[in-house]
């Protein structure tokens, strides 16, 4: 038995012989029935106002209610997150909100962004609340500092040229099904197309990440399951998991997800030591490690290779990894292709320029999968991509706990404790850097457009920055990208507006309040024209 484990039983047994117990001090069997209630009355009243004076001694001299709700602070609101609310919030360059006593601060200014995002001796991710249940607390996006930036660059083998080069084979394959689908659909109505995105952005997912590792009905039931971690993605949740709460079901959720992923990585494992040829992204991974042993059982002047990655990644390691992509990716990638669907159909003149890029590019070639190369040709879709990123940014905040008294302004620390937030739509909707900010307008981007050039500006917080910025901002363009270059060429559809359809609504992340009805038709002339 190891020394903690003793000094923890026998701790009790020598203090209760030390100090008195508490019945000594305070006997309530000799308290009469008022007295006892006066002294609960009392007691529970000292309980809430030390409850609010630590409130305003945490919020100082930031903006934010005088006084809270007891125990549940701002509960009710968090759990309806709506635009209208989170303006509110964007409106002061911090505000102070306060959910179950946890304190949590909200930056809106780039510059007030800028530095959460690169205090990482201040500051650690915590996405939301319940993350570390859900995604595991052993997974590698809880990590931080050097060990963080070593197990990172693990991973950077996994979005290279020529890995991507593999994704985008699979990606035009479930692209290419799924518009046969929609095209196939015998209603001639418009029909909300939100969660039909998530879930071919769902498959999409995993057949890139696991190939065929994984069966047709069990990307099924991810897909299905995983709708249960999106509900549960609230900045706090009720404290408990309960059976029964969100938190609970994604949790249970994640246990199947889990499951299918590391019989996945088995699966790749065995099949890529058998000197296979890579499909997916386990497979491109377990290539570099082999590669890795490879060189280091032979190298003869004994260099390192640059890159090396000579550790295994257990089973169950490599599936956190992948949830963790999946977890970073599914909402925001269904999110873009919503709204990159959606301003397509609502601007018809940027559509159509798109065509006339990818009929430059192609030809009259529709059938061949689109490439890196070709995708390298098509600066204006790219635009849109970039436009409909910054027009409607999927993570409008990424939540990061505060380890150490971080002093945010010349009067202002933030407490050790605090969740603080740095949140992006303002820096995105900037009218100094990007006129008409809430427009949508792709030629932005292009030569002679505001911000040609600038993809790199200090307002450019879409996939975060420092340390733990998107690690997939190269797929993201080429997802995008060639989803709705491919779909502009093979489709026409259009968009039923509603009243509702500019609107935004929050689950997780942002989609058209209407859910975006659209009916697709075949292009076939248009194509050839
Ligand atoms: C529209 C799509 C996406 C957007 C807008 C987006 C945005 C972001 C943002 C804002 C962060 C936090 C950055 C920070 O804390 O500074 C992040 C982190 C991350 N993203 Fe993305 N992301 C997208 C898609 C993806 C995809 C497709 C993947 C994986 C295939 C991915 C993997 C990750 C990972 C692993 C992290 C954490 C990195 C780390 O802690 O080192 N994301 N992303």
């Amino acid at each position: 038995m190891s020394a903690h484990s003793s000094a923890a039983i026998h701790a009790p047994a020598s203090t209760s012989s030390s100090l008195p117990s508490l019945p000594s001090i305070v006997d309530f069997s000799a308290l009469s029935g008022p007295q006892l209630a006066s002294s609960i009355v009392v007691l529970l009243v000292t309980l809430l106002l030390a409850e609010q004076y630590y409130w305003r001694w945490r919020k100082g001299s930031l903006p934010g209610n005088k006084w809270q709700i007891p125990i549940i602070g701002q509960f009710a609101e968090s759990l309806h997150p709506s635009m209208e609310a989170y303006m509110r919030s964007w409106a002061k360059p911090l505000a102070t909100v306060s959910v179950f006593n946890i304190f949590i601060v909200i930056a809106s200014t780039t510059d007030y962004s800028r530095k959460i995002l690169n205090a990482s001796s201040y500051t650690e991710p915590c996405l939301v609340r319940s993350a570390k249940q859900i995604l595991l607390p052993e997974n590698w996006v809880f990590l931080n500092g050097k060990v963080h930036n070593e197990y990172r660059k693990g991973l950077n083998c996994l979005f290279t040229t020529q890995a991507l080069a593999i994704y985008l084979r699979v990606q035009d394959r479930i692209y290419r099904a799924a518009f046969k689908r929609w095209l196939a659909d015998p209603d001639p109505e418009p029909k909300p197309y939100w969660m039909i995105f998530r879930d071919v952005n769902m498959e999409t997912s995993l057949r890139v990440f696991c190939g065929d590792y994984i069966a047709q009905e069990n990307v099924r039931e991810i897909s299905d399951k995983y709708w249960q971690i999106t509900k549960a993605l609230e900045l706090v949740n009720f404290p408990f998991a309960f059976p029964g709460t969100k938190v609970w079901h994604a949790c249970r959720a994640r246990a199947i997800a889990v499951k299918h992923l590391s019989n996945a990585a088995a699966a790749s494992k065995k099949r890529m030591a058998s000197g296979a040829e890579a499909n997916c992204l386990l497979d491109a991974w377990v290539e570099e490690i082999l590669a890795a042993k490879h060189y280091n059982e032979n190298k003869h002047d004994g260099a390192e290779r640059p890159n090396l990655i000579v550790r295994e990644y257990s089973d169950h390691e490599m599936a956190l990894v992948l949830l963790s992509f999946i977890f970073a990716s599914q909402d925001a990638m269904s999110s873009s292709l919503t709204f990159g669907f959606q301003h397509l159909a609502d601007y018809p003149e940027v559509l159509a320029k798109v065509r006339e890029e990818q009929t430059a590019v192609r030809g009259d070639d529709t059938e061949s999968p689109i490439t890196l190369e070709w995708l390298e040709q098509m600066p204006y879709t790219n635009a849109v991509t970039r436009e409909v990123l910054r027009h409607r940014p999927p993570v409008l905040m990424v939540p990061y706990l505060v380890k150490k008294a971080f002093p945010m302004t010349d009067d202002y620390t933030v407490p050790k404790g605090t969740m603080l937030i740095p949140s992006f739509w303002n820096s995105l909707h900037d009218p100094a850097v990007y006129p008409d900010p809430d427009e949508f307008i792709p030629e932005r981007w292009m030569p002679g457009g505001a911000n040609y050039g600038m993809a790199d500006s200090k307002n450019w917080l879409v996939f975060g920055a420092g340390a733990h910025r998107c690690i997939a901002q190269n797929y993201v363009f080429m997802h995008m990208t060639a989803c709705l270059g491919s779909a502009a060429m093979l489709m026409d559809w259009t968009h039923k507006k509603t009243p509702e359809s500019d609107e935004i609504r929050i689950v997780a992340t942002l989609f058209p309040k209407d859910g975006c009805h659209l009916k697709f038709t075949p292009r076939a002339k248009a194509a050839k024209a």
